[in-house]
C-alpha cells in the first residue's frame, strides 16, 4: 500500500513521538503534521506511557487541540528552554533549511524554536526541495506599514502578497494581529542575503526562513518514514 500524502504527514508525526521522554519541556508546532503529532501525544500522555511533560503551543490552534487532548500546558514566558520541539515544515532542502509560515504561525514557532535544545521536523515528501523557494515565503508584517514592505521588497524584484482570510476583502491576521506577505521568489540561492534583506527592512517582525535551525526530519515517503539527520 502507498501512504497517501496525509499518510505520509501522520505516519511521520507519530514516528517522531519515540524521541519525546517522560519529564520534557516541549514546543509544539502548528499545521496539520503536527496536529497529528499532538493528537499521538495526547494518547501517549493520557495512557500514562509520558509523564511529567509542559508543553508550549506555537499557536492558539495547536493550544486548543492541546488542551483537548489533555496535555499539560504553559506559555513561553513561564520557561527559560526547551528540550524539544517538533513541527512541520513547509519545504526543507538538504541542510535542513526551512521555509515554515504557510500556517501563519512562523512568529511563536521560530520563538519557540530557538529556546529549544533540539528541533525536529515532520513532513510528508512534498517538502522535500534541493533549493528552498517553490513555496511562496512568508513573512509577517505590522499592518501599520504592510504596504511600505511589500514595496521595499517588490523594487528588488519579488512579488509580495498579502495574504487574504476567509472572509472576502479582510487580511489574514495572525495570533499576534499582524498581516503575512508571502513573497514568490521562485527559488532562493543565496539564503542569507534574503534573510539580511527581510531583516534590514523596518516593519518586518519575522519571516519564515529557519536558517540552520532544525537537527532532524522525520520524512514519510510513500512506502516508510525515512530519518534524515543534519550533518554539520
Ligand atoms: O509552518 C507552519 C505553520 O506556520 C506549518 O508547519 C507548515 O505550514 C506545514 O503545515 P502542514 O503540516 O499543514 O503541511
Amino acid at each position: 500500500m502507498v501512504n497517501t500524502p496525509q499518510e505520509q504527514k501522520r505516519k511521520a508525526a507519530l514516528a517522531a513521538l519515540e524521541v519525546i521522554e517522560s519529564g520534557m519541556k516541549l514546543g509544539l508546532g502548528t499545521g496539520s503534521t503536527a496536529a497529528f503529532m499532538v493528537r499521538g501525544l495526547g494518547q501517549l500522555y493520557r495512557e500514562h506511557k509520558l509523564n511529567d511533560l509542559i508543553c508550549v503551543p506555537t499557536s492558539v490552534a495547536t493550544r486548543n487541540l492541546a488542551q483537548e487532548q489533555g496535555l499539560p500546558l504553559t506559555t513561553i514566558n513561564d520557561v527559560d528552554r526547551l528540550d524539544l520541539t517538533i513541527d512541520g515544515t513547509d519545504e526543507f532542502d538538504p541542510q535542513l533549511n526551512l521555509i515554515k509560515g504557510g500556517g501563519g504561525a512562523l512568529l511563536r514557532e521560530k520563538i519557540v524554536a530557538s529556546l529549544s535544545d533540539r528541533f525536529v521536523i515532520i513532513a510528508d515528501a512534498s517538502k522535500e526541495v534541493d533549493q528552498l523557494g517553490r513555496f511562496p515565503l512568508p513573512v509577517e508584517v505590522v499592518p501599520f506599514a504592510w504596504k511600505t514592505v511589500a514595496r521595499h521588497i517588490e523594487n528588488s524584484g519579488i512579488q509580495a502578497l498579502l495574504r487574504a482570510s476567509m472572509n472576502p476583502g479582510d487580511p489574514y491576521k495572525t495570533d499576534q494581529g499582524n498581516y503575512i506577505l508571502d513573497l514568490q521568489t521562485g527559488g532562493m540561492p543565496d539564503l542569507p542575503k534574503m534573510k539580511w534583506m527581510l531583516e534590514g527592512l523596518p516593519g518586518v517582525v519575522e519571516h519564515g526562513l529557519f536558517l540552520d535551525m532544525a537537527d532532524e526530519v522525520f520524512l514519510g515517503k510513500e512506502d516508510r518514514v525515512e530519518r534524515i539527520t543534519k550533518t554539520n
